[in-house]
Parts: structure tokens; C-alpha cells; sequence
């Protein structure tokens, strides 16, 4: 299975656990790989059939407008479920981290994966 990848996305948001978080925004730094079969839109040579890393780069923008959680976890969690949905991704590996967070640390943050393994799905039709 063929991944898309976005690389150190700079998503603005509110987000944190204390008071004077809830007060200023906060710049997370998020990669993405995102299970896809590439050769439909290679073959045609048409956006329509694959995964538009820039639509999906502004939908997850958006989303950080939308939402004021406390935690990354929540947002990691929710994130991955909307893109999932709204793009129709079997499988996705989501790493968010928080620049600055802990000062003796350049960032800190997490790695999630969600869905239907692509090495599953590559069994299924061998
Ligand atoms: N596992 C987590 N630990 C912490 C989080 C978090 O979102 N997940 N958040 C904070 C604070 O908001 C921190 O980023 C600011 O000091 C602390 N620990």
C-alpha cells in the first residue's frame, strides 16, 4: 500500500491544559502517512483520484480553528477520526508535538495509528 505523506505541518490552535493556555495560540507541528493506492491518479494523471495532501493541509487548519481542547490526545484523537471520515482513509499514522511545551525538551507530543493496517489489506488481496 502507497502512503501520503505530510512533514512538520505548523497547525495554529488553542490547546493546553491550564488557565493561560485557554489564552494564546499555540503553533503544533504534525506528520502525517496516509495509506493510499497511488497508481489510479498515476495512471491518469488526475487529482481527483488520490488524496489532495493540500486540501487535506487546509482541513486539518480548519479544524484546529474549530476546536479548543486541553489535551493533544484529544486532539490527535478527534483529528484522526475527522479525516478519516471526510476523506475515506483505511489507515492513518498521525505523530503531534508541541514545540516549547516543556522547555528542556525541543517538543513534546505523541504518535497514534488508526485504522485497517495496509499490510492487512495487501493479505486480504493476495
Ligand atoms: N500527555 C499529555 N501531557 C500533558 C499535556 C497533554 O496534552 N498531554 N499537556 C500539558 C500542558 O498543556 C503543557 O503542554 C503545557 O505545559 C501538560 N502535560
Amino acid at each position: 500500500m502507497d502512503r501520503i505523506l505530510i512533514e512538520a505541518l505548523a497547525v495554529d490552535t488553542v490547546i493546553g491544559v491550564y488557565d493561560w493556555e485557554r489564552t494564546i495560540v499555540q503553533s503544533l507541528r504534525l506528520d502525517l502517512s496516509l495509506a493510499t493506492d497511488i497508481r489510479p491518479a498515476a495512471a491518469a494523471d488526475n487529482l481527483r483520484l488520490t488524496l489532495d495532501y493540500a486540501a487535506i493541509c487546509q482541513r486539518i487548519q480548519r479544524f484546529a480553528d474549530e476546536h479548543q481542547f486541553a489535551l493533544v490526545e484529544t486532539f490527535a484523537e478527534r483529528l484522526a477520526e475527522c479525516l478519516r471520515h471526510e476523506f475515506s482513509i483505511s489507515w492513518l499514522r498521525l505523530t503531534v508535538r508541541k514545540p516549547g511545551a516543556v522547555p528542556q525538551a525541543a517538543s513534546v507530543g505523541l504518535e497514534i495509528t488508526r485504522g485497517t493496517p495496509p499490510e492487512a489489506i495487501e493479505a486480504m488481496y493476495s
